[in-house]
C-alpha cells in the first residue's frame, strides 16, 4: 500500500498546525474521487454486487495504482457505485462535510455527469441531487461549492456532446456550475478534437479548465491554450518540459491546479522531490496547490499544503500566500473572495502574533 500521508509528518508540528486551522480554497478535486472509505463502504452497501472492498484495509490495497491506466479502471469502479439520485446526494454532501473538517471555504468539485446519465439516472434528478447538496453544504457547513462538468475525454465526443448539453441547456444547466473541463486519459485523446464543446461551454458563460500536460507533455497544455482556450491549467505538470511554456503561463497568470501526490500515486512523476513544483514558481507561475482525488491517492489538502510547504521551503506567510493564490484563481465572485483572503489575513495575523 502507498502511505502518501507519511509526507505530513514532514512538516513541522507548528506547520501541520497552522495549515489545519487555514482557511482554504479547493480548485481541482472531482466528485466520485473524494469519496471517503466511509462512503464507499456505505455506498457499497447499498449495492452488494459490487467488487469495491469496503474493509479499510483492503481499500487501501486497491487504490494501489500501477499506472494512470490502472488509476482510471479503479476509479470507473467506483463511479459504479453511484447508481441513484440518492446516491449522487449523499456522496456530494458527504465530500462537503470533509472539505469543511479541513477548513475549506470554498470548492470547484469536478462532476462527470455524462457517467452518471448513461447509467440510467434521470438527468433532472442528477442536478436536483448536487443542488440539494450544495445548497445544504453551504448552509450546515459554511462552505461554499461550486461545480466544473468535464468530459471524459477517453469516452469520445458522443460523451463530449452529451456533456456540453447537460452544462448549456438552461432547463438542466444547475445554479452552481461555473467551468468546463476534459479529464481522463490524454494519451491517443487529442484535445483539439474538443474545441466546438469548448466553445459552446464557453459562450454560455462558462470558464475553461482542462486537464492537461498530466501524463502527456507540454504540447497538450500548448493545445489546452491554444484550443481550448484553458483559464487555468489542470495539473500540467509536465510544462516544465518547455522554457518557453513556462514563461508564457507565467506571463499571463494562468495558473497550474498543482496536485503534487496525485502525480505520484499516478506514476506521472517518480517522487515528490522530482515534482516540477519547484520550476513552477522559480519560473514565476500562480501555483495553486490541490488534492485531485484524496482518498485514493491517500492524501487530504491539508497533507498538500505540508507537501508544498516542504518543497517551496514555505513559512506561515507563504502558505498564507498559497492559500490566496487559489482564492485569487477561482470563479467564486469578488465578494466572496474579499471574505476568504480577509480570512486568511486575519487566521495568519492571529497566529503570528507574539
Ligand atoms: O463513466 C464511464 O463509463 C466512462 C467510460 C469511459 C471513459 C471514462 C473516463 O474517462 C472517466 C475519466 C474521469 O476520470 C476523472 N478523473 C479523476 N481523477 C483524474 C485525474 O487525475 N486526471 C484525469 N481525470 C481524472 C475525470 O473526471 C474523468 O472524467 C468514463
Ligand atoms: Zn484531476
Amino acid at each position: 500500500m502507498t502511505e502518501h500521508l507519511g509526507a505530513f509528518a514532514a512538516a513541522p508540528r507548528d506547520l501541520h498546525a497552522f495549515i489545519a486551522g487555514l482557511p482554504k480554497a479547493e480548485l481541482h478535486v472531482h466528485h466520485v474521487g473524494s469519496a471517503s472509505p466511509r462512503i464507499v463502504a456505505e455506498l457499497a452497501a447499498r449495492h452488494p454486487d459490487s467488487k469495491v472492498p469496503t474493509d479499510p484495509e483492503a481499500l487501501a490495497d486497491y487504490f494501489t495504482f500501477t499506472d494512470f491506466a490502472h488509476f482510471i479502471d479503479v476509479y470507473l469502479s467506483v463511479v459504479d457505485l453511484i447508481r441513484t439520485p440518492e446516491d449522487v446526494r449523499l456522496l456530494t454532501y458527504e465530500v462537503a462535510r470533509d472539505l469543511a473538517r479541513q477548513q475549506v471555504r470554498y470548492a470547484e468539485l469536478t462532476i462527470t455527469p455524462w457517467s452518471s446519465t448513461r447509467r440510467n439516472i434521470d438527468e433532472y434528478a442528477f442536478m436536483d441531487a448536487v443542488e440539494d447538496a450544495r445548497k445544504a453544504a453551504e448552509a450546515e457547513f459554511g462552505t461554499v461549492l461550486r461545480w466544473c462538468f468535464d468530459i471524459p475525454g477517453e469516452a469520445g465526443l458522443e460523451a463530449a456532446e452529451e456533456t456540453t448539453r447537460l452544462a448549456t441547456d438552461d432547463r438542466l444547466r444547475p445554479e452552481g456550475l461555473v467551468s468546463f473541463g476534459l479529464g481522463g486519459p490524454e494519451i491517443g485523446v487529442p484535445r483539439p478534437q474538443f474545441k466546438p464543446y469548448f466553445d459552446r461551454a464557453i459562450a454560455a458563460g462558462l470558464h475553461s479548465v482542462p486537464h492537461a500536460g498530466e501524463t502527456t507533455g507540454p504540447e497538450t497544455v500548448w493545445d489546452a491554450l491554444t484550443h481550448l482556450r484553458a483559464e487555468r491549467i489542470g495539473h500540467g505538470t509536465h510544462s516544465f518540459q518547455d522554457p518557453k511554456l513556462l514563461a508564457h503561463l507565467a506571463e499571463h497568470r494562468i495558473p497550474l491546479e498543482v496536485c503534487p501526490t496525485s502525480n505520484i500515486a499516478t506514476r506521472a512523476v517518480r517522487t515528490l522531490d522530482e515534482h516540477p513544483i519547484k520550476e513552477f514558481a522559480q519560473a514565476g507561475i500562480v501555483i495553486t496547490v490541490n488534492s485531485d482525488d484524496p482518498p485514493m491517492f491517500g492524501t487530504d489538502l491539508n497533507n498538500e499544503y505540508a507537501v508544498a510547504a516542504r518543497l517551496l521551503h514555505l513559512d506561515e506567510q507563504g502558505l498564507a500566500a498559497l492559500a490566496k493564490n487559489a482564492v485569487d484563481a477561482s470563479f467564486l465572485d469578488e465578494p466572496g473572495k474579499a471574505r476568504i483572503r480577509n480570512e486568511i489575513d486575519s487566521y495568519t495575523s492571529a497566529w503570528l502574533a507574539p
